[in-house]
């Protein structure tokens, strides 16, 4: 058995949108390094943690956590619609987690956004090329689970993933600091809190419209005209210097509602980054190999791109 991992920003912004062309580079050369890491290890399974921004996942029945025994992409922001070649792995990472105690549920039929797709799209060029277990984690949607649950269902996971004969790459998707317009239960219209409880399959000029709304709102930040929290930087290199510090512990101190505050109401999409850091620590100490960081306000994104294997 082997692990290793990638945890990356994404951004629907990066694919749809039209960042200046320096971000655009630097962001690839980031991506290519990952992508480097990824070819050079080869793996033969991915579990991918990731998020959703209501495409998939609804107030209608909100899980925490969720594995998908087949899952195919709604298509958002022009995302990859083929669906995923989910592996027999999956039912048993669903069995060993829940047996571990975690709560996780389970989807034959899970929906993903580009969230969950893009970070596949980039490393691999298709969902597709390689067998891979869709783990949902909930980072949009509150209350959030604590983060020690995370942990432990990164755990949990990791557990299982290494006692299997094969090559595991561990994927963690979004974050770091942001606030994009993703709708808020609270603060909803009424046709937003529509799309909150059950907003499955909209039609496409519904989609149209959301997925304007977030470009606008990149052009007006980048202008500094946006209504939504400032990136945080300073929280950022914190969560990395966590990340790199192997004390998967350290990740139980995070509570929501300050990370809220501090980080921008998406900041929580680093809950996937817990689950796959926390995964990688079952198969001993760890060594982060490659970590990107820009703040980029083209992106509504403190954006980030780490490797890391275990020490042998
Ligand atoms: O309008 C909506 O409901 C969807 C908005 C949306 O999907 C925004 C996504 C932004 C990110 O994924 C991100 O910056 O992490
Ligand atoms: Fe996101």
């Amino acid at each position: 058995m082997s692990l290793a991992l990638v945890c990356m920003s994404h951004s629907p912004l990066f694919s749809a949108g039209e960042p200046p062309d320096e971000i655009r580079a630097d962001v690839e050369a980031a991506v290519s390094v990952a992508r480097e890491f990824v070819d050079e290890y080869d793996p033969e399974l991915v579990v991918a943690f990731a998020p959703d921004h209501y495409n998939g996942f609804f107030y209608e029945l909100m899980p925490q956590f969720c594995i998908g025994l087949a899952a195919c992409g709604v298509g958002d922001f022009g995302s990859d619609t083929t669906p995923y070649r989910v592996p027999a792995e999956a039912a048993e990472l669903a069995e060993a987690v829940i047996t571990a105690g975690v709560d996780a549920s389970v989807s034959l039929q899970m929906q993903v956004d580009h969230g969950a797709v893009q970070p596949l799209e980039l490393l691999f060029g298709s969902v597709a090329a390689k067998p891979v277990i869709p783990v949902f984690v909930n980072s949009v949607a509150p209350p959030f689970a604590p983060m020690q649950r995370v942990r432990l269902l990164g755990e949990a996971a990791g557990r299982y993933l290494t006692t299997l004969d094969k090559r595991v790459l561990l994927i963690g998707s979004g974050g770091l600091s942001h606030d994009p317009p993703v709708p808020q239960l609270n603060t909803a219209t009424e046709q937003q809190r529509a799309l909150l409880l059950n907003g499955r399959n909209p039609s496409p000029e519904v989609r149209a419209q959301r997925e304007q709304r977030v470009k606008a709102a990149a052009v007006a930040f980048a202008a500094g005209e946006a209504d939504i929290q400032d990136l945080n930087p300073e929280w950022d290199r914190a969560f990395l210097q966590v990340c790199a510090s192997g004390v998967t512990r350290r990740f139980d101190d995070y509570r929501a509602a300050d990370m809220t505050e501090a980080a921008g109401h998406s900041v929580h999409e680093v809950r996937t980054w817990v689950a796959a850091y926390s995964a990688l620590s079952t198969a001993g100490a760890y060594r982060v190999t490659s970590s990107y960081y820009r703040p980029i306000l083209e992106l509504i994104a403190g954006f980030a791109v780490t490797t890391a294997r275990p020490v042998t």
